[in-house]
Protein backbone atom coordinates (compact mmCIF):
# COMPACT_ATOMS: atom_id res chain seq x y z
CA UNK A 1 0.00 0.00 0.00
CA UNK A 2 1.55 3.21 -1.26
CA UNK A 3 1.22 6.39 1.14
CA UNK A 4 -1.41 7.65 -0.92
CA UNK A 5 -3.73 4.43 -0.03
CA UNK A 6 -2.65 4.33 3.44
CA UNK A 7 -4.05 8.27 3.72
CA UNK A 8 -7.45 7.05 1.90
CA UNK A 9 -8.40 4.03 3.56
CA UNK A 10 -7.07 6.47 7.24
CA UNK A 11 -9.46 8.87 5.85
CA UNK A 12 -12.37 6.65 5.30
CA UNK A 13 -12.00 4.80 8.89
CA UNK A 14 -12.06 8.26 10.09
CA UNK A 15 -15.45 9.17 8.68
CA UNK A 16 -16.78 5.51 9.41
CA UNK A 17 -15.61 6.09 13.14
CA UNK A 18 -17.48 9.60 12.85
CA UNK A 19 -20.40 8.13 11.50
CA UNK A 20 -20.52 5.21 13.49
CA UNK A 21 -20.52 7.70 17.14
CA UNK A 22 -23.20 10.29 15.40
CA UNK A 23 -25.26 6.80 15.37
CA UNK A 24 -24.54 5.73 18.51
CA UNK A 25 -25.17 9.13 20.07
CA UNK A 26 -28.27 8.89 18.00
CA UNK A 27 -29.75 5.96 19.64
CA UNK A 28 -28.80 6.65 23.46
CA UNK A 29 -30.37 10.25 23.00
CA UNK A 30 -33.43 8.19 21.79
CA UNK A 31 -33.79 6.08 24.17
CA UNK A 32 -33.45 8.62 26.91
CA UNK A 33 -36.68 10.22 25.35
CA UNK A 34 -38.58 7.61 25.38
CA UNK A 35 -37.54 6.61 29.01
CA UNK A 36 -38.50 10.17 29.90
CA UNK A 37 -42.05 9.99 28.00
CA UNK A 38 -42.66 6.64 29.20
CA UNK A 39 -42.18 7.59 33.04
CA UNK A 40 -44.57 10.46 32.73
CA UNK A 41 -47.43 8.06 31.96
CA UNK A 42 -46.08 5.83 34.84
CA UNK A 43 -46.36 9.30 37.15
CA UNK A 44 -50.17 9.35 36.15
CA UNK A 45 -50.80 5.77 37.36
CA UNK A 46 -48.42 5.15 39.99
CA UNK A 47 -50.10 7.18 43.15
CA UNK A 48 -52.81 3.99 43.41
CA UNK A 49 -50.77 0.97 45.01
CA UNK A 50 -50.82 1.65 48.18
CA UNK A 51 -54.59 2.22 48.17
CA UNK A 52 -54.97 -0.63 45.75
CA UNK A 53 -53.42 -3.01 47.90
CA UNK A 54 -55.22 -2.00 50.80
CA UNK A 55 -58.63 -3.25 48.88
CA UNK A 56 -56.72 -5.53 46.28
CA UNK A 57 -59.69 -6.08 44.30
CA UNK A 58 -59.22 -3.85 41.13
CA UNK A 59 -57.42 -6.51 39.06
CA UNK A 60 -59.72 -6.97 36.57
CA UNK A 61 -60.48 -2.88 36.82
CA UNK A 62 -59.33 -2.20 33.32
CA UNK A 63 -61.99 -2.36 31.04
CA UNK A 64 -62.73 -1.91 27.53
CA UNK A 65 -65.89 0.35 27.83
CA UNK A 66 -65.23 4.36 27.82
CA UNK A 67 -67.00 6.32 30.31
CA UNK A 68 -69.78 8.94 29.31
CA UNK A 69 -67.52 11.76 30.89
CA UNK A 70 -65.44 11.92 27.38
CA UNK A 71 -68.73 13.42 25.90
CA UNK A 72 -70.13 15.13 28.81
CA UNK A 73 -71.01 18.73 28.99
CA UNK A 74 -71.28 18.41 32.49
CA UNK A 75 -70.02 22.11 34.13
CA UNK A 76 -69.34 23.16 37.24
CA UNK A 77 -71.15 26.46 37.97
CA UNK A 78 -71.05 28.58 35.04
CA UNK A 79 -70.84 26.13 31.65
CA UNK A 80 -67.92 25.91 29.45
CA UNK A 81 -67.79 22.69 27.87
CA UNK A 82 -65.04 23.35 25.84
CA UNK A 83 -62.71 23.11 29.10
CA UNK A 84 -64.38 19.57 29.59
CA UNK A 85 -63.20 18.12 26.39
CA UNK A 86 -59.55 19.26 27.58
CA UNK A 87 -57.14 16.65 27.35
CA UNK A 88 -56.07 17.02 30.46
CA UNK A 89 -54.37 14.58 31.95
CA UNK A 90 -56.77 13.19 34.85
CA UNK A 91 -59.69 13.37 32.97
CA UNK A 92 -57.92 11.30 30.23
CA UNK A 93 -57.15 8.96 33.02
CA UNK A 94 -60.70 8.69 33.99
CA UNK A 95 -61.74 7.67 29.85
CA UNK A 96 -58.53 5.63 29.72
CA UNK A 97 -59.33 2.03 29.15
CA UNK A 98 -56.40 0.45 30.65
CA UNK A 99 -55.82 3.19 33.84
CA UNK A 100 -55.72 1.67 36.89
CA UNK A 101 -55.82 4.66 39.02
CA UNK A 102 -56.44 8.56 38.62
CA UNK A 103 -55.05 11.00 41.55
CA UNK A 104 -53.98 7.90 43.24
CA UNK A 105 -58.00 6.50 43.61
CA UNK A 106 -57.90 3.11 41.83
CA UNK A 107 -60.25 2.31 39.21
CA UNK A 108 -62.76 -0.73 39.47
CA UNK A 109 -64.47 -2.51 36.72
CA UNK A 110 -68.37 -2.34 36.99
CA UNK A 111 -68.67 -6.21 37.23
CA UNK A 112 -66.48 -6.16 40.23
CA UNK A 113 -69.23 -3.31 41.81
CA UNK A 114 -71.64 -5.51 40.79
CA UNK A 115 -70.78 -8.63 42.46
CA UNK A 116 -69.59 -6.71 45.77
CA UNK A 117 -73.11 -5.60 45.97
CA UNK A 118 -74.39 -8.74 45.48
CA UNK A 119 -75.97 -7.21 42.12
CA UNK A 120 -76.80 -3.76 43.60
CA UNK A 121 -79.66 -5.44 45.75
CA UNK A 122 -77.37 -4.29 49.28
CA UNK A 123 -78.67 -0.66 49.67
CA UNK A 124 -78.31 1.49 52.96
CA UNK A 125 -78.76 5.12 51.88
CA UNK A 126 -79.99 7.16 49.22
CA UNK A 127 -78.55 11.18 49.14
CA UNK A 128 -78.80 13.57 45.96
CA UNK A 129 -76.08 11.78 43.77
CA UNK A 130 -78.29 8.26 43.99
CA UNK A 131 -78.74 5.07 45.65
CA UNK A 132 -76.13 4.06 48.10
CA UNK A 133 -75.21 0.30 48.26
CA UNK A 134 -72.66 -1.76 50.99
CA UNK A 135 -69.87 -3.81 49.18
CA UNK A 136 -68.40 -6.86 50.50
CA UNK A 137 -65.04 -6.88 48.87
CA UNK A 138 -62.93 -9.95 47.53
CA UNK A 139 -60.47 -9.45 50.99
CA UNK A 140 -63.44 -9.32 52.99
CA UNK A 141 -63.45 -5.39 53.53
CA UNK A 142 -66.63 -3.73 53.55
CA UNK A 143 -66.95 -0.13 51.28
CA UNK A 144 -70.11 1.74 50.76
CA UNK A 145 -70.57 2.23 46.93
CA UNK A 146 -72.54 5.17 45.65
CA UNK A 147 -74.19 5.05 42.45
CA UNK A 148 -74.45 8.32 40.33
CA UNK A 149 -78.27 8.41 39.08
CA UNK A 150 -78.17 8.24 35.12
CA UNK A 151 -77.99 10.87 33.11
CA UNK A 152 -77.09 13.39 35.87
CA UNK A 153 -74.71 16.12 34.53
CA UNK A 154 -75.02 18.06 38.12
CA UNK A 155 -73.67 14.43 39.55
CA UNK A 156 -71.30 13.70 36.89
CA UNK A 157 -69.44 17.23 37.81
CA UNK A 158 -69.63 15.88 41.43
CA UNK A 159 -67.99 12.76 40.78
CA UNK A 160 -65.10 14.39 39.24
CA UNK A 161 -64.82 16.73 42.00
CA UNK A 162 -64.34 13.84 44.51
CA UNK A 163 -62.38 11.65 42.65
CA UNK A 164 -60.19 14.84 41.95
CA UNK A 165 -60.04 16.54 45.41
CA UNK A 166 -60.05 13.01 47.81
CA UNK A 167 -57.11 11.84 45.30
CA UNK A 168 -55.35 14.39 47.24
CA UNK A 169 -56.81 15.05 50.60
CA UNK A 170 -55.50 12.55 53.73
CA UNK A 171 -57.04 13.53 57.24
CA UNK A 172 -57.74 10.52 59.42
CA UNK A 173 -61.37 12.62 60.18
CA UNK A 174 -62.15 12.27 56.40
CA UNK A 175 -63.99 9.44 54.55
CA UNK A 176 -61.42 8.07 52.77
CA UNK A 177 -62.24 7.16 48.70
CA UNK A 178 -60.74 3.80 47.65
CA UNK A 179 -61.80 3.42 44.73
CA UNK A 180 -64.07 4.72 41.70
CA UNK A 181 -65.87 3.05 38.90
CA UNK A 182 -66.70 5.24 34.93
CA UNK A 183 -68.13 2.52 32.58
CA UNK A 184 -71.22 1.95 30.63
CA UNK A 185 -72.34 5.56 31.23
CA UNK A 186 -72.04 4.87 35.37
CA UNK A 187 -70.09 6.33 37.79
CA UNK A 188 -69.39 5.11 41.26
CA UNK A 189 -67.46 5.78 44.57
CA UNK A 190 -66.38 4.02 46.69
CA UNK A 191 -65.77 4.87 49.92
CA UNK A 192 -64.81 2.88 53.29
CA UNK A 193 -67.51 1.59 54.89
CA UNK A 194 -68.81 3.58 58.24
CA UNK A 195 -70.54 0.93 60.70
CA UNK A 196 -72.07 3.53 62.53
CA UNK A 197 -74.10 5.24 60.26
CA UNK A 198 -74.40 9.31 59.92
CA UNK A 199 -74.64 11.30 62.80
CA UNK A 200 -78.41 13.01 61.85
CA UNK A 201 -79.24 8.96 62.21
CA UNK A 202 -77.86 9.28 65.61
CA UNK A 203 -79.46 12.01 66.67
CA UNK A 204 -83.40 11.90 64.79
CA UNK A 205 -83.39 7.88 63.74
CA UNK A 206 -85.24 5.83 66.43
CA UNK A 207 -82.88 2.80 65.97
CA UNK A 208 -79.63 4.45 68.38
CA UNK A 209 -78.93 5.20 71.77
CA UNK A 210 -79.14 8.98 72.05
CA UNK A 211 -75.64 10.01 71.83
CA UNK A 212 -74.01 11.10 75.28
CA UNK A 213 -72.58 14.98 76.18
CA UNK A 214 -68.81 13.81 75.62
CA UNK A 215 -69.62 12.09 72.02
CA UNK A 216 -71.33 15.07 70.85
CA UNK A 217 -68.35 17.21 72.14
CA UNK A 218 -65.71 14.78 70.60
CA UNK A 219 -67.88 14.38 67.15
CA UNK A 220 -67.53 18.88 66.91
CA UNK A 221 -64.05 19.00 67.79
CA UNK A 222 -63.23 15.72 65.12
CA UNK A 223 -65.28 17.42 62.41
CA UNK A 224 -63.25 21.11 63.92
CA UNK A 225 -60.27 19.01 62.80
CA UNK A 226 -60.98 18.30 59.41
CA UNK A 227 -62.06 21.58 58.34
CA UNK A 228 -59.09 22.86 59.83
CA UNK A 229 -56.73 21.16 57.69
CA UNK A 230 -59.41 21.92 54.72
CA UNK A 231 -59.02 25.43 55.04
CA UNK A 232 -55.61 25.47 56.23
CA UNK A 233 -53.18 22.64 55.09
CA UNK A 234 -54.68 21.86 51.90
CA UNK A 235 -53.07 23.41 49.06
CA UNK A 236 -55.04 25.11 47.73
CA UNK A 237 -57.52 25.43 50.63
CA UNK A 238 -60.26 23.65 50.33
CA UNK A 239 -63.70 25.01 51.59
CA UNK A 240 -66.72 21.66 51.75
CA UNK A 241 -70.05 24.14 51.73
CA UNK A 242 -71.87 21.15 52.81
CA UNK A 243 -71.26 20.31 56.42
CA UNK A 244 -74.19 18.81 57.41
CA UNK A 245 -74.70 16.25 59.57
CA UNK A 246 -75.66 13.97 57.25
CA UNK A 247 -72.29 14.13 55.85
CA UNK A 248 -70.86 13.27 59.01
CA UNK A 249 -70.34 9.56 59.66
CA UNK A 250 -69.40 7.83 62.42
CA UNK A 251 -66.90 4.45 62.79
CA UNK A 252 -66.90 2.07 64.92
CA UNK A 253 -65.14 3.82 67.66
CA UNK A 254 -67.89 6.58 66.99
CA UNK A 255 -64.90 9.19 65.83
CA UNK A 256 -66.52 11.42 62.93
CA UNK A 257 -65.41 11.87 59.59
CA UNK A 258 -66.30 13.96 56.99
CA UNK A 259 -67.81 12.84 53.50
CA UNK A 260 -69.54 14.43 50.57
CA UNK A 261 -66.85 17.08 48.59
CA UNK A 262 -69.38 16.90 45.37
CA UNK A 263 -69.95 20.98 46.08
CA UNK A 264 -66.52 21.22 47.84
CA UNK A 265 -64.36 23.98 45.32
CA UNK A 266 -60.77 25.41 45.74
CA UNK A 267 -61.00 28.29 47.86
CA UNK A 268 -61.03 31.57 45.15
CA UNK A 269 -58.76 34.03 45.60
CA UNK A 270 -60.98 36.56 43.49
CA UNK A 271 -64.09 35.06 44.60
CA UNK A 272 -66.86 35.22 41.87
CA UNK A 273 -70.70 35.63 41.86
CA UNK A 274 -72.15 31.61 41.76
CA UNK A 275 -75.29 30.05 41.49
CA UNK A 276 -76.42 29.40 45.32
CA UNK A 277 -75.50 25.26 46.59
CA UNK A 278 -75.83 23.78 49.30
CA UNK A 279 -78.51 22.41 51.84
CA UNK A 280 -81.19 24.54 53.47
CA UNK A 281 -80.86 25.37 56.97
CA UNK A 282 -77.05 25.58 56.89
CA UNK A 283 -76.44 27.87 54.34
CA UNK A 284 -74.74 30.96 55.27
CA UNK A 285 -76.89 34.24 54.80
CA UNK A 286 -74.49 36.41 53.74
CA UNK A 287 -73.40 34.12 51.26
CA UNK A 288 -77.02 33.78 50.14
CA UNK A 289 -77.38 37.62 49.28
CA UNK A 290 -73.57 38.05 47.98
CA UNK A 291 -73.47 34.57 46.29
CA UNK A 292 -69.66 34.19 47.02
CA UNK A 293 -68.94 31.56 49.50
CA UNK A 294 -66.03 31.78 51.70
CA UNK A 295 -64.63 29.72 54.81
CA UNK A 296 -66.40 32.00 56.60
CA UNK A 297 -69.39 30.28 55.13
CA UNK A 298 -68.61 26.53 56.24
CA UNK A 299 -68.16 28.21 59.72
CA UNK A 300 -71.61 29.56 59.31
CA UNK A 301 -72.79 25.64 58.58
CA UNK A 302 -70.50 24.50 61.66
CA UNK A 303 -72.24 26.73 64.24
CA UNK A 304 -75.77 25.13 62.71
CA UNK A 305 -73.77 21.69 63.51
CA UNK A 306 -73.00 22.65 66.64
CA UNK A 307 -76.17 24.00 67.75
CA UNK A 308 -77.48 20.53 66.51
CA UNK A 309 -75.54 18.16 68.56
CA UNK A 310 -76.42 20.89 71.50
CA UNK A 311 -80.60 20.71 71.13
CA UNK A 312 -80.80 17.32 68.62
CA UNK A 313 -83.12 19.67 66.83
CA UNK A 314 -83.77 19.62 62.30
CA UNK A 315 -81.81 22.37 60.91
CA UNK A 316 -84.47 22.23 58.49
CA UNK A 317 -87.46 22.24 60.85
CA UNK A 318 -86.74 25.62 62.26
CA UNK A 319 -83.77 24.81 64.32
CA UNK A 320 -81.85 28.48 64.16
CA UNK A 321 -85.51 30.48 64.53
CA UNK A 322 -85.68 28.04 68.00
CA UNK A 323 -81.91 29.39 68.65
CA UNK A 324 -82.43 33.17 68.20
CA UNK A 325 -85.95 33.18 70.15
CA UNK A 326 -83.46 31.77 73.38
CA UNK A 327 -80.72 34.18 72.59
CA UNK A 328 -83.19 37.12 72.87
CA UNK A 329 -84.96 36.03 75.61
CA UNK A 330 -82.00 36.76 78.31
CA UNK A 331 -79.42 38.71 76.41
CA UNK A 332 -76.92 39.20 79.18
CA UNK A 333 -77.16 35.90 80.38
CA UNK A 334 -78.35 33.13 77.87
CA UNK A 335 -80.21 30.03 79.58
CA UNK A 336 -78.81 27.59 76.51
CA UNK A 337 -79.99 24.49 79.36
CA UNK A 338 -83.58 25.79 77.87
CA UNK A 339 -82.80 24.18 74.65
CA UNK A 340 -80.77 21.20 75.42
CA UNK A 341 -81.53 18.16 73.74
CA UNK A 342 -84.21 16.73 76.07
CA UNK A 343 -82.60 13.25 75.38
CA UNK A 344 -79.04 14.20 77.41
CA UNK A 345 -81.69 13.74 80.42
CA UNK A 346 -79.49 16.76 82.31
CA UNK A 347 -76.30 13.97 81.52
CA UNK A 348 -74.32 17.48 80.29
CA UNK A 349 -71.54 20.03 82.10
CA UNK A 350 -73.22 23.19 82.31
CA UNK A 351 -70.45 25.24 81.75
CA UNK A 352 -69.70 23.49 78.56
CA UNK A 353 -72.77 23.40 77.37
CA UNK A 354 -72.57 27.22 77.68
CA UNK A 355 -69.12 27.29 76.08
CA UNK A 356 -70.26 25.62 73.54
CA UNK A 357 -73.27 27.48 72.43
CA UNK A 358 -71.87 31.02 72.65
CA UNK A 359 -68.89 29.15 69.83
CA UNK A 360 -71.85 27.91 68.01
CA UNK A 361 -73.03 31.52 68.57
CA UNK A 362 -70.35 32.93 67.20
CA UNK A 363 -70.17 30.67 64.05
CA UNK A 364 -73.39 31.85 62.92
CA UNK A 365 -73.04 35.68 63.42
CA UNK A 366 -74.78 37.42 60.27
CA UNK A 367 -71.36 39.07 59.53
CA UNK A 368 -69.08 36.97 58.14
CA UNK A 369 -66.11 38.27 59.00
CA UNK A 370 -66.58 38.45 63.20
CA UNK A 371 -66.91 34.47 62.87
CA UNK A 372 -64.01 32.67 64.18
CA UNK A 373 -61.64 30.38 61.98
CA UNK A 374 -61.91 26.73 61.98
CA UNK A 375 -58.28 27.59 63.39
CA UNK A 376 -59.89 29.13 66.34
CA UNK A 377 -62.92 27.20 67.05
CA UNK A 378 -60.68 24.21 67.22
CA UNK A 379 -58.73 26.00 70.17
CA UNK A 380 -61.55 26.27 71.63
CA UNK A 381 -63.32 22.82 71.23
CA UNK A 382 -59.91 21.36 72.28
CA UNK A 383 -59.80 23.66 75.43
CA UNK A 384 -63.86 22.55 76.07
CA UNK A 385 -63.13 18.82 75.58
CA UNK A 386 -59.92 18.08 77.43
CA UNK A 387 -61.78 20.39 80.59
CA UNK A 388 -62.45 18.50 83.64
CA UNK A 389 -66.04 18.23 84.91
CA UNK A 390 -66.53 21.60 87.19
CA UNK A 391 -69.16 21.82 89.78
CA UNK A 392 -71.17 24.53 89.06
CA UNK A 393 -70.05 26.80 92.05
CA UNK A 394 -66.65 27.07 90.34
CA UNK A 395 -65.42 30.41 88.70
CA UNK A 396 -65.58 29.18 84.87
CA UNK A 397 -63.23 30.73 83.28
CA UNK A 398 -64.30 30.76 79.49
CA UNK A 399 -62.19 28.90 77.03
CA UNK A 400 -63.63 31.22 74.26
CA UNK A 401 -62.07 34.48 76.01
CA UNK A 402 -59.19 32.71 75.71
CA UNK A 403 -59.16 32.52 72.20
CA UNK A 404 -58.65 35.99 69.93
CA UNK A 405 -60.43 36.14 66.37
CA UNK A 406 -57.96 36.00 63.62
CA UNK A 407 -59.24 38.14 60.60
CA UNK A 408 -57.84 36.61 57.62
CA UNK A 409 -56.12 37.82 54.60
CA UNK A 410 -56.46 36.44 51.57
CA UNK A 411 -53.72 34.10 50.34
CA UNK A 412 -51.71 33.65 47.03
CA UNK A 413 -50.29 30.23 46.96
CA UNK A 414 -48.45 27.97 44.01
CA UNK A 415 -50.32 25.40 42.41
CA UNK A 416 -47.86 21.95 43.10
CA UNK A 417 -49.50 19.33 41.12
CA UNK A 418 -51.61 19.14 38.19
CA UNK A 419 -54.82 18.02 40.03
CA UNK A 420 -54.99 21.41 42.31
CA UNK A 421 -54.43 23.28 38.81
CA UNK A 422 -57.03 21.73 36.62
CA UNK A 423 -59.41 21.84 39.97
CA UNK A 424 -58.90 25.68 40.51
CA UNK A 425 -59.40 26.13 36.86
CA UNK A 426 -62.26 24.50 36.48
CA UNK A 427 -63.73 25.83 39.63
CA UNK A 428 -62.61 29.34 39.26
CA UNK A 429 -65.35 30.07 36.58
N1 LIG B 1 -69.13 5.58 53.66
C1 LIG B 1 -70.35 5.27 54.11
N2 LIG B 1 -70.50 4.31 55.03
C2 LIG B 1 -71.71 3.97 55.50
N3 LIG B 1 -72.86 4.53 55.08
C3 LIG B 1 -72.78 5.50 54.15
C4 LIG B 1 -71.53 5.91 53.61
N4 LIG B 1 -71.77 6.90 52.71
C5 LIG B 1 -73.10 7.08 52.71
N5 LIG B 1 -73.72 6.25 53.57
C6 LIG B 1 -75.16 6.15 53.84
O1 LIG B 1 -75.89 6.52 52.70
C7 LIG B 1 -76.74 7.62 52.99
C8 LIG B 1 -76.79 8.55 51.79
O2 LIG B 1 -75.54 9.18 51.66
P1 LIG B 1 -75.28 10.40 50.66
O3 LIG B 1 -73.97 10.99 51.07
O4 LIG B 1 -75.42 9.92 49.27
O5 LIG B 1 -76.48 11.37 50.89
P2 LIG B 1 -76.81 12.39 52.07
O6 LIG B 1 -75.55 13.04 52.55
O7 LIG B 1 -77.62 11.64 53.11
O8 LIG B 1 -77.73 13.45 51.35
P3 LIG B 1 -77.29 14.50 50.20
O9 LIG B 1 -76.78 13.73 49.06
O10 LIG B 1 -78.56 15.21 49.92
O11 LIG B 1 -76.23 15.38 50.80
C9 LIG B 1 -76.14 8.28 54.25
O12 LIG B 1 -77.10 8.95 55.00
C10 LIG B 1 -75.55 7.09 54.97
O13 LIG B 1 -76.55 6.47 55.76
Amino acid sequence: MNSHEMSRTLLILAIGICIGFMVGAGLVFSVLVFCRSGRKRVDVEKSGPLRTEAINVHGKGADSSVTSLSDSNATFESPRTSEWSNTSFWLEGLRRKNAVSVCGIPKYSYKDIEKATSNFTTIIGHGAFGPVYKAIMPTGEAVAVKVLGANSRQGEQEFLTEVLLLGRLHHKNLVGLVGYAAERGRHMLLYIYMINGSLASHLYGENHEPLSWNMRLGIALDVARVMEYLHYSADPPIVHRDIKSSNILLDKYMKAKVTDFGLSRPEMIKPRLSNVRGTFGYLDPEYISTRTFTKKSDVYSFGVLLFELITGRNPQQGLMEYVKLAAMESEDKIAWEEIVDPQLNGNYDVHKLNDMASLALKCVNGVSKTRPSMRNIVQALSQLYKKPKRNSSQAAPSALNEVSIEVEQPETRDFSIECSEELRRLHSR
